[in-house]
């Protein structure tokens, strides 16, 4: 078996793996994610017993139990790029023998669930709304340097989307489907709609405050999609990463966004805890 050389795998003097500032047995196999690190205590103040605590830059990781449940929830930073570096360490942390730095024979699927915020960009998604990823659009980079295996259905989507696009010069996109089991246990009646995740929050998501748009009409050429009963419905910065990487890697994957824009409507939450306490809780009372 192939050893992983320590400049591909870089493990701390400590065992734990180089970001995530984690051991193997600090992570569950059911896992949340969250952009903002304020938001892991936010959630894991519902578990009936917390045992570990550990982070290192933005990367802060609480791991317990709710009820027999064991849980971890684990902060990502804003980004697709540090989508990357999470994925690739908790696939690490699971599926790599930190001893002899092999592959490990028998293969690990997490379950991984994001609680993010996003703009909503159709007039009937209000703010205040939980809603589903179908799947992550990537208008990012990260997954073209990665091999990637679509189904005819992603590879079909995508080229409708992409002829929809052909005013936005210079992106390829890449689009994931979310995990069904995850989609149907968790979001069965949520909103659902096609996520888009930019590769920023100002003019990749069609904002302008002095730096002039290179792209006009950004949230219309959006809203106006529509194939079958697919249709796009809004706007952040990891989902795309997050199904990407984790059908890569074979993990399960569902983005679960807590609407606080309305990008239509040009309304900003005034009060988005309490949206996003909304789908904390709606998350856990369903795991
Ligand atoms: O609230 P989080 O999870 O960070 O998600 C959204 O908020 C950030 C931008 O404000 C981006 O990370 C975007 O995806
Ligand atoms: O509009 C929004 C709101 C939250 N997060 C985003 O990335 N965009």
């Amino acid at each position: 078996m192939q050893k992983l050389s320590e400049a591909d795998l870089v493990i701390n003097p400590d065992g734990s793996v180089y970001h995530l500032n984690l051991l193997p047995e600090d992570i569950a196999d059911t896992i949340i994610t969250v952009g903002d690190l304020d938001r892991v205590p936010e959630v894991s103040k519902y578990f009936d017993k917390i045992e570990v605590k550990k982070g290192k830059r933005e990367f802060i990781t609480h791991t317990g139990y709710l009820g027999k449940k064991r849980i971890s929830v684990v902060s990502t930073g804003i980004g697709t790029d540090n989508i990357d570096i999470v994925f690739n360490e908790l696939d690490a942390l699971v599926n790599v023998d930190f001893e002899t730095r092999t592959i490990k024979p028998t293969l690990k699927s997490l379950d991984i669930i994001r609680i993010g915020t996003s703009g909503a960009v159709q007039e009937d998604i209000p703010m205040g709304t939980i809603l589903a990823s179908t799947y992550g659009l990537g208008l990012d980079a990260l997954m073209h340097y990665y091999e990637q295996n679509n189904s005819a259905e992603e590879k079909n989507l995508l080229a409708r989307i992409n002829s929809h696009f052909s005013k936005i010069e210079g992106i390829s996109p890449y689009l994931t489907a979310a995990s069904n089991k995850l989609l149907e246990n968790i979001a069965h009646d949520m909103a659902k709609g096609i996520t888009v995740t930019a590769p920023g929050f100002y003019a990749p998501q069609g904002r302008q405050v002095r730096a002039k748009n290179a792209v006009s009409n950004f949230i219309a050429q959006l809203n106006s999609f529509k194939f079958e009963n697919n249709r796009i419905t809004n706007l952040e910065m990891e989902t795309a990463g997050i199904y990407a990487l984790a059908k890569t890697l074979g993990h399960n994957a569902l983005s679960v966004n807590a609407i606080l824009a309305s990008r239509v409507k040009f309304e900003f939450s005034s009060n988005p805890n309490q949206i996003v306490e909304k789908a904390i809780k709606t998350v856990l009372e369903r795991l």
